[in-house]
């Protein structure tokens, strides 16, 4: 199929990153549409960040990328010599990771460094250049942005730091914000505050939004699609109430059951059963099947990806329907 650039801003057909002989993304195949808020969740390890890292152009040298499509808008992301390679991670691709307090600078104050990125990437200088710092800050919602842009991060609560983060990711335009965890570590007012926050500037921008987070109720209330992730693959694909609603793959269904936020009670709180298999080693087709009461011999050998009537999809031969 030819790519669909009006709707996605991002398609990756096959994608697999691996360690040496290692594949830890396996073959997985992602489109962010504009407009949308699409979540990655799934177990720690399960290979969601990588993912993040090789659209942002910071997946760490010692990794293999290899894709049979990695596009932005046109432009090849596994070509890092490619034209437009270059603009597109300085400008038009912004992250904002956890722990927004390291990511910035402790000894610069907060205007000066939204000032730094402003006037490399919209080159305003002087009181043109002033108005944009606290405009940043003000559509980030810090209150009184005239004497907040001299404080320091040492003086910020962590989720002003996370405030000042967006407004720098936000200050050249991008057209995809990658959001890693953003909020873990935040107490929950602040934590939606800041997701209200994004969803916001998402929306107001028709930009794209990859959240990648191990939180199912997060995912739940702010994301419009969710990609489930176990070691390495995409198990399931749906809309955010869709997948919520009926979940077809065993491990999404595990997942949520896992989840205190979904199950219900304490007491309906069922782990998920084994851990992530040992990526090393000889793996099955289908990487849940050593934990899937429901696989089935073919499920070692292949693994399929069928769509249902709703659009979702589901990569397992004996769903739950
Ligand atoms: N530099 C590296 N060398 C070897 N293996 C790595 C490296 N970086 C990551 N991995 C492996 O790749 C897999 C996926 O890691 P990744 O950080 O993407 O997972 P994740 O789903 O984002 O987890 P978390 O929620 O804990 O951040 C893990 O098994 C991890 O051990």
């Amino acid at each position: 199929m030819t790519p669909d650039w009006t709707t996605n801003l991002v398609e990756a057909r096959d994608l697999t990153i691996s360690f040496g002989a290692t594949a830890v993304v396996d073959t997985v195949s992602l489109d962010l549409p504009k407009g949308r808020i699409t979540a990655l969740v799934g177990e720690s390890g399960s290979g969601k960040s990588l993912i993040a890292h090789s659209i942002a152009g910071i997946l760490t040298p010692a990794a293999t990328l290899q894709a049979a499509r990695f596009g932005f808008s046109g432009v090849d992301l596994s070509d890092a010599s490619g034209s437009g390679w270059r603009d597109l991670r300085g400008r038009q691709i912004a992250i904002i990771f956890q722990n927004p307090r390291a990511a910035l600078s402790p000894v610069r104050r907060i205007g000066q460094q939204i000032g730094d990125v402003i006037a490399r990437h919209r080159g305003l200088k002087g009181a043109e250049l002033s108005r944009a710092v606290v405009e940043a800050l003000a559509s980030v919602g810090i209150v009184d942005p005239e004497a907040r842009q001299h404080a320091y991060t040492g003086e910020l609560s962590g989720g002003m730091c996370q405030r000042v983060m967006i407004a720098l990711a936000l200050a050249c335009n991008p057209r995809l914000l990658i959001a890693d965890e953003p909020t873990t570590g935040l107490d929950n007012t602040t934590q939606a505050a800041i997701l209200d926050l994004v969803v916001e500037q998402i929306r107001a921008r028709h930009m794209a939004c990859l959240l990648i987070t191990h939180d199912l109720a997060l995912a739940r209330e702010y994301a419009d699609e969710i990609r489930v992730m176990h070691a390495g693959q995409i198990v399931e694909e749906a809309e955010s109430s869709r997948l919520f609603s009926a979940p077809r793959h065993p491990y999404t269904r595990a997942l949520l059951g896992a989840s205190a936020s979904q199950a219900g009670s304490i007491e309906a709180l069922e782990p998920i059963p084994g851990s992530l298999p040992d990526l090393r080693g000889d793996l099955p087709a289908c990487r849940f099947a050593d934990r899937c009461a429901r696989a089935e011999p073919r499920c070692r050998i292949a693994k399929p990806l069928t769509t249902g009537p709703s659009g979702a999809r589901v990569a397992c031969w004996n769903p739950v329907s």
